[in-house]
């Protein structure tokens, strides 16, 4: 980010202090899981993207060898369960209870080694996709072709292509052309394979066209060309307005949060380690060399909001800061809406099951 004058803040002790309820935590949970071929990159996918694991780091993981179920949750608007699946799974294992997994299961992403051969990989998604689909045609099926930083732009396309016709072509043969497969080009080298897992998340979330649609209204009423909300945490965009997203845009934001949060973590925190680099009061302006200026604000504990927006257009700060404002009440709105249905839902089924008890605590026998 050359030639860019900037100012950032965020005091981390503050946090504690405010005590700042999320509505957004306890919102969306689904189950994720990674599966592929041993050695296809998904214990490293999951660790670059929710560990801040450098890349170079992964060549040291060691092969998983059971499945490692991992909650990614305490610090993270994107809470979800990630299952990671030791290589290959043996489906007639009589331990390996699959319809229970598959059954609460939001996304399957399944990985691919675009550097090695393929073919196994195929047989493996076919077989791993039609007994998911058996068991919950409701999953999403996302397949990672991955490790494509060691292949021509040429070669990816040309990679990206083949294996999305035979993946097809034999779901065709088996007469279920209804499942629908996504697929990504992917690797830990650069931001594609925050940007495939930005695409995943959001199909999970529920609220995705109101927030986009909030973000349509804000952007048009504040001069803005471009805002994402960012989970500050994972860098995982979860919305973004009705434009185009292009790559070198998503890169940016993602320097921009690693230069807050390191900022902070350096000059922001105090000793005391009960801080956090990230909080209300968090905001970044940066001013970039084409007339650009990038702005960075707090949305809730988890989020964050970052716009691209021309040197004129903010010279209204003022006005941006109020829509700002109207739009973060607007999603917490959103949010509190569905709190509600999921906290009466709660006492709901509580109440049912205390109908079910007799008075001394013990369960009722069911006639
Ligand atoms: N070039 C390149 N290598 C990668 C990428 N992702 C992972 N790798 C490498 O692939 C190797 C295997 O990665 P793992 O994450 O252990 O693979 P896995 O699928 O979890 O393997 P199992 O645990 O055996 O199932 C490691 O040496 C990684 O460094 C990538 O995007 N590009």
């Amino acid at each position: 980010m050359t030639g860019a004058r900037g100012a950032v803040c965020g005091d981390g002790a503050l946090l504690s202090v405010l005590a700042f309820s999320d509505s957004f935590s306890s919102e969306v949970k689904p189950r994720i899981l990674l599966m592929g071929l041993r050695r296809s990159g998904k214990s490293s996918i999951q660790k670059v993207v929710f560990h801040k694991m450098s890349p170079n780091e992964t060549l040291f993981l060691e092969s998983t060898n059971k499945i490692c179920r991992e909650d990614v949750s305490n610090s993270s608007f994107v809470s979800f369960q990630i299952w990671d699946f030791p290589g290959q799974i043996d489906f007639f294992d009589p331990t390996f209870d699959y319809e229970m997994i598959f059954r609460g299961t939001g996304a399957l992403i399944f990985v691919i080694d675009s550097q090695d051969d393929y073919v196994e990989a195929l047989s493996r998604l076919h077989l791993t996709v039609t007994r998911a689909y058996k068991v919950n045609p409701d999953i999403n099926f996302e397949v990672f072709i991955h490790k494509v930083d060691g292949l021509s732009d040429d070669h990816k396309i040309e990679k990206q292509r083949d294996i999305h016709k035979r993946a097809n072509d034999d779901l065709a043969d088996a007469g279920l052309e209804r499942i629908h497969l996504s697929f990504y080009l992917t690797s830990i080298y650069d931001h594609s394979i925050f940007e495939a897992f930005s695409k995943v998340v959001q199909k999970l979330i529920p609220q995705l066209p109101t927030l986009e649609n909030l973000l349509n209204i804000f952007i048009s009423n504040s001069g803005i060309e471009k805002a994402f909300l960012f989970d500050v945490v994972s860098k995982i965009y979860i919305a973004t307005d009705s434009s185009p997203v292009d790559m070198q845009t998503y890169e940016v934001c993602c320097d921009m949060i690693d230069v807050v949060i390191d900022i902070s973590c350096i000059y922001g925190l105090t000793g005391d380690a009960a801080g956090s680099p990230y909080d209300k009061e968090s905001m970044a302006i940066i001013h970039l060399n084409n007339t650009t200026v990038m702005y960075l604000k707090e949305v809730t504990k988890f989020l964050a909001l970052v716009c691209f927006l021309r040197e004129e257009s903010f010279e209204r700060k003022g006005l941006i800061d109020y829509n700002f404002h109207c739009f973060k009440k607007a999603i917490e709105e959103v949010f509190d809406v569905r709190l509600k249905v999921q906290k009466s839902r709660k006492l709901l089924s509580q109440r049912r099951w205390s109908k079910l008890t007799t008075p001394n605590g013990t369960q009722a026998q069911p006639h």
